[in-house]
């Protein structure tokens, strides 16, 4: 297997996007699952390598990346894109909420990051150019989110890591965020909320996953990006 890249949360929405994405450039991927959606046997249909993983603990989390290891000792790219948008009204024990935001945000990246970081540098030793290393963040990090508080600051944890992981790993890794508002909705948004949210851009639209799989392919085309954060938020910080 050429080294692959590797996808977290690709069951579903952005990362299955990105999943499909890789597999129809003939990019070889390994994708980590929680729920095992019917998407996740398709990939692997398509030669996608699929490793179950639950961030949730930080048994989860090492063993994810003791099953990884087992596959590929290299990486062309690590993409964080797991994640869970869950917020204060729909969790009163508080505490709870803000570990579990910070685990899947913050902490996984963390400890995957150091872990992972040896195979993603046999792949820039193979081919001479760097390795990637992505973080999906979000738009809220500029500005906080009263809704979505302990979201809102693990998000803000995985940006600043964006710049500690890109000052040591250089220059054989490079590590950036891409940093979205609204991208797709969920199949359970209210039109009003729909309507209330497409107003908050000044592009006023429901991308899709397209502009990710954009934002990622040229970061990832780059041998020079490093410590960045990509905003791909429809101009909401002008609104
Ligand atoms: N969609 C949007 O408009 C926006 C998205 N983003 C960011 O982009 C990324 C992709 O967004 P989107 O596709 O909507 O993400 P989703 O909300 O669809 O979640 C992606 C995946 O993360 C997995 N996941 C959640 N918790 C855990 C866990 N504890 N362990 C392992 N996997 C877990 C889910 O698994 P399971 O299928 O088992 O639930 C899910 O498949 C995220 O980081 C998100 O924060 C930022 C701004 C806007
Ligand atoms: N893990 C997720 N994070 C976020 C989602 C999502 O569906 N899953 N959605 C959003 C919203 O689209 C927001 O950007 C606009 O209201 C944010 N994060």
């Amino acid at each position: 297997m050429t080294s692959p890249i590797l996808i977290t949360g690709a069951g579903q929405r952005i990362g299955l996007a990105l999943a499909k994405h890789f597999i129809a450039q003939g990019q070889a991927i390994i994708v980590t699952y929680r729920t095992r959606h019917p998407a996740i046997d398709e990939l692997s249909d398509h030669g996608a390598v699929c490793v179950y993983a639950d961030f949730s603990t930080d048994n989860g989390i090492n063993e994810f990346v003791s099953q990884l290891k087992l596959h590929t000792n290299s990486l062309k790219a690590v993409i964080h894109n797991a994640s869970s948008w869950d917020c204060e009204a729909n969790n009163p024990d508080s505490s709870t909420l803000f570990d579990n935001m910070m685990r899947i945000h913050a902490k996984a990246p963390y400890l995957i990051n150091l872990a992972l970081s040896e195979l993603l540098l046999n792949f820039q030793q193979q081919q001479q150019y760097p390795a990637d290393i992505i973080h999906l963040t979000d738009y809220v990090v500029e500005k906080g989110s009263p809704k979505h508080i302990a979201y809102a600051a693990s998000k803000a944890a995985l940006e600043n890591m964006t710049k500690s992981f890109a000052a040591k790993f250089a220059p054989n890794i490079k590590v950036n965020a891409i940093a979205p508002s609204l991208i797709i909705f969920n199949d359970h948004d209210s039109d009003e909320y729909r309507e209330k949210t497409l107003k908050k851009s000044l592009m006023g639209i429901e991308p899709g996953c397209r502009e990710i799989i954009n934002s990622v392919d040229l970061l990832l085309s780059s041998h020079y990006i490093t410590g960045r954060s990509l905003p791909v938020d429809g101009g909401r910080h002008l609104k």
